[in-house]
């Protein structure tokens, strides 16, 4: 192990003084597990490892007893009495970051600003390395200043942002209306996706597509199983990539490639109709302003990194780091609201006292709502949707909590750990939004919630997530009381783990808060959006 962990010279003192912030006595190190070698006290521990498949098997059996991937790393670590654990997975070393101190270090340091270059990250990305979420050096910093600038320019956490999803939460109600007139239950789940990825839609490339189209729904199928079939290693495809020849369709590489052809269709087909209504000096969308580029640096030659095959890679990012990340956090957010009608009944009187009869909730109520504010920061803490982040690499020979990292070295983030930390937060398991509100009622932010990642590589989508959370939440809650339907069971607490985690199927009963207290206007065709 320590072999392999080649790096700065050795600091003995760093797994004494790290002991002191785990979780747990220190004296569950004394794992009585053998290893293969005695690791160096400098460099992180974990369990022995086998030939070809390292940690793998272990873990996977560790995973089923425990349920998730982040179950299994926190039981590791309080197993070695560390919060940087050492693993194999396949051939590759990995480390995994938890808790607090050590999740900061690796998500504000420049050293790890790299991402694994591997099969399975090639793979999401059609084969290549491009796009902004798997790349990282001066493409990524070029590619990602263009996504927050433009992003910016198209109204993007402002007006016009806030138009397209109310025209979304709009449809969703429309949709919503005959289950409530029939007092039919209704599962709320799969209605979510498609208004989040027709607003990052409309927002990439001018248009929505209508609810119940058949390539949305195949799109967001595929999109679906891949946040089920994966974790943040990349699975079986991430660490042993030779499987797909064995088990294509178990691997999940059939399921990616099928993914993969789909968004590629749909986007060289988009980018070709932008092309041909083309105008410069207008921008319409993401892919208008995109295009614009790609011209800009035309006679740059092999040096600019703006093309049109790095366009679709920039969009296929957007979809896959946005759709279900947003509705996944949306869903969860609903069945907590019908395990705890106090809350929602609470949230209720806040809409119904601040927000004008017969209009939908806007953005600027927002300041006059921060107890909606505190339950989607608290869904976000108990049921986040990406509990283990990353990965990251580490561009150089570094230290972690004082162990030597050598470069190269794959981390994976344990966000799971900070927000469920009992030393911080108390009751962590319990649902209770008052903890991000002062004595006064207002938002009190706090530091162990990194719901949008910390540092250079923070979300760049976070203003887009939580205005929709907090419309779709708002418009769902001032319009209808959320129940469980009368002899069925409640929603089941244990999420679906995977990539990106979402609850277990559930319905529920809409009963009409009021006749009519924010009606919705006709659904809107599908149209170009303004400055077109
Ligand atoms: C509730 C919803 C969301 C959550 C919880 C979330 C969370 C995160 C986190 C924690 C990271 C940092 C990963 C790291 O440090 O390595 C990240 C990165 C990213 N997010 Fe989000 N995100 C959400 C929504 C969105 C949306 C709506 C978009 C698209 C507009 C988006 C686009 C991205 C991209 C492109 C990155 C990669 C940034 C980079 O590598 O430089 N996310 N997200």
């Amino acid at each position: 192990h320590c072999s392999l962990l080649r790096g700065l010279p050795a600091d003995p003192g760093a797994r004494q003084r790290e002991r002191a912030h785990v979780r747990g006595s220190a004296a569950s190190h004394q794992s009585s597990r053998p290893r293969y070698l005695e690791p160096s006290p400098s460099t992180p521990s974990g369990p022995r490892w086998l030939p070809v498949l390292g940690n793998l098997l272990d873990l996977k059996r560790l995973v089923r007893k425990l349920g998730s991937q982040h179950a299994a790393f926190e039981s590791l670590c309080q197993e070695y009495g560390s919060s940087v654990l050492g693993l194999r997975l396949g051939s590759d070393l990995v480390i995994v970051a938890s808790g607090y101190e050590a999740v900061s270090q690796v998500l504000t340091s420049d050293d790890w600003l790299g991402r694994p270059d591997n099969f399975f990250m090639r793979l999401r990305t059609m084969g290549t390395r491009k796009g902004i979420t798997m790349t990282d050096g001066a493409l990524w910093s070029e590619q990602r200043r263009f996504a927050v600038r433009h992003f910016r320019q198209l109204g993007y956490g402002k007006v016009h942002m806030e138009e397209l999803i109310l025209a979304e939460l709009t449809d969703l109600l429309n949709e919503l209306e005959p289950a409530c007139t029939t007092a039919e239950a209704v599962s709320l789940g799969p209605l979510l996706p498609p208004s989040v990825l027709n607003v990052l839609w409309a927002l990439t490339a001018g248009t929505r597509f209508p609810h119940g189209d058949a390539r949305l729904q195949r799109l967001l199928d595929l999109m679906g199983q891949r946040g089920r079939a994966f974790d943040m290693a990349g699975g079986v495809l991430g660490t042993l990539p030779w499987m797909r020849h064995l088990a294509p369709e178990r691997t999940g590489f059939n399921l990616l490639n099928r993914l993969n052809a789909s968004l590629r269709e749909l986007l060289l087909e988009t980018i070709a109709d932008h092309n041909a209504s083309y105008t410069q000096g207008r921008t319409r969308d993401l892919i208008d302003a995109y295009l614009h580029e790609v011209k800009a640096h035309a006679g740059d030659g092999e040096q600019s990194s703006f093309t049109e095959e790095q366009l679709v890679m920039v969009c296929l990012d957007m979809f896959l780091a946005g759709s279900y990340t947003t509705s996944n956090t949306l869903n969860f957010a609903l069945m907590l609201l019908v395990l705890h009608p106090d809350v929602q009944s609470k949230c209720f009187k806040d809409i119904y006292n601040n927000v004008e009869k017969g209009r939908l909730p806007s953005l600027t109520d927002r300041q006059k709502l921060p107890y909606i504010e505190a339950v989607i920061m608290e869904v976000m803490r108990l049921y986040y949707v990406v509990p283990i982040t990353g990965p990251r690499r580490a561009l150089h020979d570094t230290k972690l909590m004082g162990y030597d990292v050598p470069k190269d070295t794959v981390v994976l983030i344990n966000i799971h750990s900070i927000h469920h930390d009992k030393k911080h937060w108390g009751d962590p398991e319990v649902f209770r939004p008052e903890r991000f509100l002062n004595a006064r009622g207002k938002i009190q932010p706090d530091e162990h919630l990194i719901n949008f990642g910390l540092g250079k590589r923070r979300c760049l989508g976070d203003a887009l997530a939580r205005n929709c959370l907090f419309l779709f939440l708002t418009g769902l809650l001032q319009r209808y009381r959320l129940s469980v339907p009368p002899g069925e069971a409640p929603p089941c607490r244990e999420p679906v783990p995977g990539l990106t985690q979402c609850p277990q199927a559930y319905r529920v009963m809409l009963t009409p808060r009021t006749a009519c207290p924010g009606s919705p206007r006709s659904p809107r065709t599908p149209s170009p959006l303004p400055g077109a």
